[in-house]
């Protein structure tokens, strides 16, 4: 569980960018942190492994303080996943994947043995591994940041826009092999996007920011579907886009569903 308690941070040059954010991160759920761009993402993930610091307030990782932990070891123990994957890319695909769980004690041969396991779980074949980070395609270096930051075995795993940079249906099928990847291993995951229709796709609970941190609603996403609070969440969710709106039509006894548009989106069974 990861609990934000009223924690702020305001930058030394007096940018507030996050005001009092107050939120319950339950275990083995998906978190998307979604909303424009400076609306305080990417500071409240790296609140988490104290990458940054608050200036208020407290985040408690497993009902403790992460203020009060090291922070070299409050970093190794939580996965951390960055845009485009963040490999070191003079480092071989296994050794990228070996290196927190080395740096942790574990024996290189055992860490090389375990990062080929982990590339096989993200789906990458045990003989990438030997190859550089600039020998492989951008959804493939994602997936092997993603082993990387699991390498470790984290009970929570962070990301920043982890798909930003790969084509939109390299992007589809990551989402939806980091919901099956989060089945399996049943990790607590804290995405942050700005990409709604990825947060709908990958995260069980959307918290949907304005700027300063500050919530404008959270829920799932059928939650926040069905009952967007107000004009800004309706204008951030495209709730009045054609292709998120249906109705039913009946055509020769068969019941057609359409989108806003009027176009044909499938039959309704
Ligand atoms: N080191 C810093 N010093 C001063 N201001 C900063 C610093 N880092 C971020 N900010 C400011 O804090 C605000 C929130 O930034 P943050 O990166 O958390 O937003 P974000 O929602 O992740 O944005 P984006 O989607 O563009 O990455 C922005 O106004 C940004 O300019």
């Amino acid at each position: 569980m990861i609990q934000f308690r009223e924690v702020g941070k305001t930058y030394p040059d007096g940018t507030v960018a996050v005001d009092s954010f107050t939120y319950t991160v339950d275990d083995g759920r998906i978190v998307a942190l979604v909303g424009s761009s400076g609306s305080g993402k990417t500071t409240l993930l790296r609140m988490v492994n104290r990458m940054v610091e608050p200036t208020r307030g407290s985040v408690l990782v497993a009902g403790r303080d992460v203020a009060s932990l090291d922070r070299v070891a409050l970093r190794r123990s939580i996965g951390y996943v960055l845009q485009a994957g963040g490999l070191l890319p003079h480092r071989t695909v296994i050794d990228n994947v070996a290196t927190v769980p080395i740096l942790q004690g574990v024996k290189r041969r055992e860490a090389r043995s375990a990062a080929a396991e982990l590339l096989e779980r993200v789906g990458l074949s045990a003989a990438m591994g030997r190859r550089y980070p600039a020998q492989l395609s951008g959804g493939q270096q994602q997936r092997v940041g993603v082993a990387r930051a699991l390498a470790g075995d984290p009970t929570v795993l962070l990301m920043d826009e982890p798909f930003g940079a790969v084509d939109p249906i390299v992007r589809r099928d990551l989402q939806d092999e980091l919901r099956r990847l989060q089945r399996e291993i049943g990790k607590t995951i804290v995405l942050v996007t700005h990409d709604i229709d990825e947060a709908f796709n990958v995260a069980h609970d959307v918290v949907l920011l304005r700027q300063g941190g500050v919530i404008a609603q959270s829920g799932t996403p059928e939650e926040i579907l069905a009952n967007p609070k107000d004009q800004y969440v309706r204008d951030f969710i495209g709730a009045d886009r054609a292709d998120r709106n249906f109705s039913v039509r009946e055509i020769g006894g068969r019941r057609i569903v359409v989108d806003g548009d009027g176009r044909p989106a499938g039959l309704l069974r």
